[in-house]
């Protein structure tokens, strides 16, 4: 079961939950045992989900609620913080600092997609002004050295290695020194990888850590490695420090859940997870988005962030603009649509977009959202200006409609369909009309911004409904502080 998969279960666990007039310890004991399948199903450690399934019965405690509370928000809020709490080991990692030499080793076993992480890590820090620098410490696998150089050339990143020396700890300490000296402040090691855990890997691993004295060892793991997550996990952590996790392949057909178990066996946190073999497809790794999108409730902070990683720099001030206007045309459609496929897996973006994800780009299939997008691109691109331009729905009539179609040569089905999809986004985002959007890294604004009026315009009807309407809303983000990001987050505001 693919994560997405895993997500939808627990969905409509909760939803069915929801559906029952009355909620009794047999409704609440279906949900957990449905969520319990999705879990084992996702490769979830066994004792991990028994525990969430023991820490949510003694959270919910029907008997003790009293009348008048919602117990099925209760309930939602106890699963939402549970996986939470799987995801989240308490502690943070070490974080390197710009400016200051951290040395960084990576672990994993072969085929892990360590080599390839390391230059993702590598290049992400480039991106954002760091002086990462790649060692290639692998002398087992022929080729590695090889395929870092490749990388790294691609992405202009210093690299150090060698293709006669066969003691990894001399090389990995060369290349540690030159780059200290050469003042990078990013200094990664990648190691030798080997098919299973074995003794020489390990001696290996403990040699070099011991040589470089790394500020934090990564072990890398791929998501497709299902119940061995966690036995895999610990071995690494019993040899050397673990401090941190990268999941990789999460965009295969890849169970994922090992990455919960990852977690709990070395009690380090997942930093990023890898979304597929380019250099970009890294992202970060934050709990409660993650738990939220899984969850297929959308993912608003992260949405914020892309929108400044995606939309050209010149384009966001008008594109926020825009959109806090609550006017959204069918040129900001296509303008959004042209951003997205330049930025390749198209998945990532539509995930965290309010309406956009599970409609008009199931999880999945996103080679076919992004033929589709394509199409209705075509058909914009036999539009007039003022039709790009309007949000009046009644400049589109059959004969313009007709038009469009022949221009583009589809079917008049299909303009109507693209339409249809057009209004339908439009209606999601007209509700954000005076929203203030947050520039660059002020995503605290966003929370001080959004009132209880905003956020129930956001909020699917039903789910406001179930709190006590904007009333209940209130008193809600009162008890939590008046954080909206983090109520949005767990609520799955914006994803109608
Ligand atoms: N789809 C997908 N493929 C990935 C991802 N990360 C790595 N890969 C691919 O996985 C394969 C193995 O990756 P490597 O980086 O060579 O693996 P490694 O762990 O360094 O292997 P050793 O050096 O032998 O230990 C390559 O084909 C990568 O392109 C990812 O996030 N998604």
């Amino acid at each position: 079961m693919v994560l997405a998969q895993l997500g939808g279960s627990i969905s409509r666990a909760i939803q069915q939950m929801s559906n029952a007039t009355i909620i009794d310890e047999k409704v609440l004991n279906e949900c957990l045992n449905e969520i319990t399948r999705a879990l084992l199903q996702s490769d979830v450690q066994f004792k991990l989900v028994r525990d969430m399934q023991t820490n949510i019965k003694k959270i919910v405690n029907l008997d003790d609620l009293a009348a008048g509370h919602n117990k099925r928000r209760i309930i939602q809020q106890a699963i939402f913080n549970e996986l939470c709490k799987m995801l989240d080991p308490g502690k943070p990692s070490f974080t390197p600092k710009k400016g200051k030499t951290s040395v960084i080793m990576f672990v994993g076993l072969q085929g892990s997609g360590k080599t390839t992480t390391c230059t993702k890590y590598a290049y992400y820090h480039q991106k954002k002004g760091w002086k990462p620098a790649l060692v290639c410490a692998d002398t087992f696998r022929a080729g590695a050295f090889d395929q870092l150089k490749q990388n790294a050339t691609k992405a202009k990143i210093p690299f150090y290695g060698s293709y006669t020396e066969s003691d990894p700890v001399r090389i990995a300490v060369e290349g540690v020194d030159r780059f200290k000296k050469e003042n990078c402040d990013l200094i990664i090691v990648d190691t030798s990888g080997r098919h299973k855990q074995e003794a020489a890997l390990f001696e290996e691993m403990r040699q070099v850590s011991e040589a470089t004295k790394p500020d934090l060892v990564i072990f890398v793991m791929d998501s497709s490695i299902g119940q061995a997550a966690f036995d895999q996990a610990q071995a690494f952590k019993q040899s050397v420090a673990v401090g941190a996790v990268i999941v990789t392949k999460m965009d295969g057909h890849a169970k994922g859940g090992g990455a919960l178990s990852a977690v709990a066996a070395t009690k380090s946190p997942v930093i990023f997870i890898g979304t597929g073999e380019h250099m970009d497809e890294f992202e970060v790794f934050d709990v409660k988005p993650f738990v939220s999108r899984l969850l297929g409730m959308g993912d608003w902070s992260g949405f914020m962030d892309k929108i400044h990683e995606v939309v050209p720099m010149d384009q966001q001030p008008e594109l926020l603009q825009k959109l806090s206007e609550g006017n959204f045309t069918l040129r900001i459609m296509y303008e959004q649509f042209q951003n997205i496929l330049k930025m390749g897996p198209i998945g990532q973006v539509f995930s965290m977009l309010p309406g956009f994800s599970s409609e008009l780009m199931p999880k999945g299939r996103e080679k076919e959202s992004q033929a589709k997008i394509k199409r209705y691109m075509t058909m914009m691109d036999s539009m007039t200006n003022e039709e790009l331009d309007s949000s009046n729905p009644k400049l589109m009539t059959d004969s313009r409609i007709m038009r469009i179609a022949r221009g583009s040569g589809r079917q008049v089905g299909e303009v109507m369909e693209m339409l249809e999809e057009y209004k339908r986004l439009a209606k999601i985002w007209s509700k954000l009309k005076g929203l203030k959007i947050p520039k660059k890294g002020e995503m605290s604004a966003l929370s001080r911004n959004m009132n209880a009026q905003h956020m129930s315009k956001v909020l699917p009807q039903q789910m406001l409904k179930q709190i006590g309407g904007v009333g209940g809303l209130q008193n809600l983000m009162k008890q939590m502080g008046g954080n909206a990001k983090d109520m949005m987050g767990m609520l799955g505001g914006g994803d109608r």
